[in-house]
């Protein structure tokens, strides 16, 4: 893998930040007395020590020591022990293929971002020159779309259905160029992937195994980067979990996302990023001259609570939250069947928060900001999810994440008459 082929030229240019650089300096050793770096004196701070109580009852303390770590400037990449302990995940439940790989020109590395998105957004913007071709599952998640739109007006839609991604789409997309051109200087083949493999949003689809090793081979034969945007990895419905494409990443071709908002907390903006470091030495340094780092807090109270925890006690949360999931949306089909039929069709979602209904109607957006507005419900347009979002669609998306079965009920009924009004 040459990776300096996959990077703008406004990403090849950054360089470490002097002043970051102390940061990590400063970390790695302690006892060294330092006159450089700005830090405020932690005497200032107002915040003694924080403590945390869990649901579960257990009471976590951040001693002196911890919260003045937590409330001081710290290294871009994270905190160490979160870090360690999120590569550890990492290996555990994916066992990269390129974790240590001697030699390998793409070693995995991890960085934590403030959430996903900040990882997503930056990432895109170090691979995808303005007007690159880029290839981006179709339709996907609003706001990756808020990112690429504005990016490029020539990202590629790749068709998916109940079972993601199609790879016969792909290879259609595709079909303009040929492998070689990837080693062609100066030709316009798309260098970049980006997929949701599971509790796709908006479709609530989850990538086959099948389909994923197509897919991986498609990026092999074309020299593709596959960003796998995964925030509803542990959001399965079935186990076991379909193995990622980081599992199967031989190459180190993949930047995987991970995200706590759906499984810890969506306000302590956290997620991490784990792929080949020669890319994500580039987030890094994005990282060092925009948000410098994410919440040294946020990332503190994390990592008491996995390690409280353990990986056992995060990956049975995990169970816990995927049946909650499971059973509104199982809530949430009941209801539309009871409501919708004649009026509507969908699919069955196989993980995340999302269902994808598919009203008969020609466009929907009207529909759902104006009249289900005036009724007091709120669903999601699907033109919103589509790279034009100025063509008609039929689509709405409805999210059960966080609706009682009560309140299902109403939404799906006033959605009905809505329809049924004409
Ligand atoms: C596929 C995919 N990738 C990345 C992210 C970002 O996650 P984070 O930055 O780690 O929290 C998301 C979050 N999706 C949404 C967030 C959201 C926030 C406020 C209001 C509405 C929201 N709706 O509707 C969403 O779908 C996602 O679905």
């Amino acid at each position: 893998m040459n990776y300096a082929r996959y990077l703008t030229r406004l990403s090849s240019s950054r360089q470490h930040s002097a002043i970051r650089v102390l940061t990590s300096i400063v970390q790695e050793n302690p006892s060294i007395i330092t006159m450089a770096g700005g830090m405020p004196n932690p005497q200032t701070f107002p915040i003694q020590e924080v403590s945390l109580k869990l649901k579960n009852g257990k009471r976590i303390d951040l001693d002196e020591k911890a919260t003045r770590i937590a409330l001081q400037y710290s290294g871009t990449k994270g905190l160490p022990p979160l870090v360690n302990m999120l590569t550890e995940l990492q290996c555990r439940i994916h066992n990269p293929p390129t974790y240590k790989a001697e030699g390998h020109p793409g070693p995995l590395d991890l960085i934590v971002t403030s959430g996903s998105q900040d990882g997503l957004c930056k990432v895109f913007e170090s691979m995808v020159n303005p007007d690159d071709k880029v290839l981006v599952e179709h339709p996907t998640y609003s706001g990756t779309l808020a990112i690429v739109k504005p990016l490029t007006s020539k990202a590629i839609p790749v068709e998916s259905d109940i079972d993601g991604l199609n790879p016969a789409s792909l290879r259609q997309a595709l079909s303009p160029w040929s492998p070689s051109d990837a080693k062609r200087p100066g030709s316009d083949i798309p260098k970049v992937l980006y997929l949701v493999p599971n509790g796709g949003n908006p479709t609530g689809a989850g990538l086959t195994l099948d389909r994923k090793k197509e897919i991986y081979k498609i990026a092999q034969d074309y020299n593709l980067i596959i960003m796998e945007d995964d925030p509803y990895f542990y959001l399965q419905f079935t186990k076991p979990y379909v193995p990622s494409f980081l599992s199967m990443d031989t190459d180190g071709r993949v930047v995987r996302f991970d995200s706590f908002s759906k499984l810890v907390s969506s306000g302590m903006r956290l997620g991490f990023v784990t792929g080949p470091k020669p890319l994500l030495e580039r987030l890094e340094l994005h990282m060092q001259c925009s948000v410098m780092h994410a919440s040294g807090l946020s990332q503190m109270a994390l990592y008491k609570v996995l390690e409280d925890w353990g990986i056992e006690g995060f990956l049975k949360h995990a169970e816990t939250t995927a049946e909650l999931y499971k059973t509104k949306r199982d809530q949430c089909l009941a209801i539309m069947e009871k409501h919708l039929k004649g009026l509507a069709e969908w699919t069955i979602p196989s993980g995340g928060m999302f269902v994808w209904v598919k009203l008969h109607v020609e466009d929907s957006h009207k529909l759902i900001t104006v009249r289900a507005r005036e009724k007091g419900v709120l669903f999601v347009p699907g033109s919103v999810f589509m790279m034009d979002s100025s063509k008609p669609s039929p689509y709405i998306r409805a999210s059960y994440s966080n609706c009682t079965e009560e309140q299902m009920d109403t939404a799906f009924q006033r959605l009905a008459e809505i329809l049924q009004e004409g």
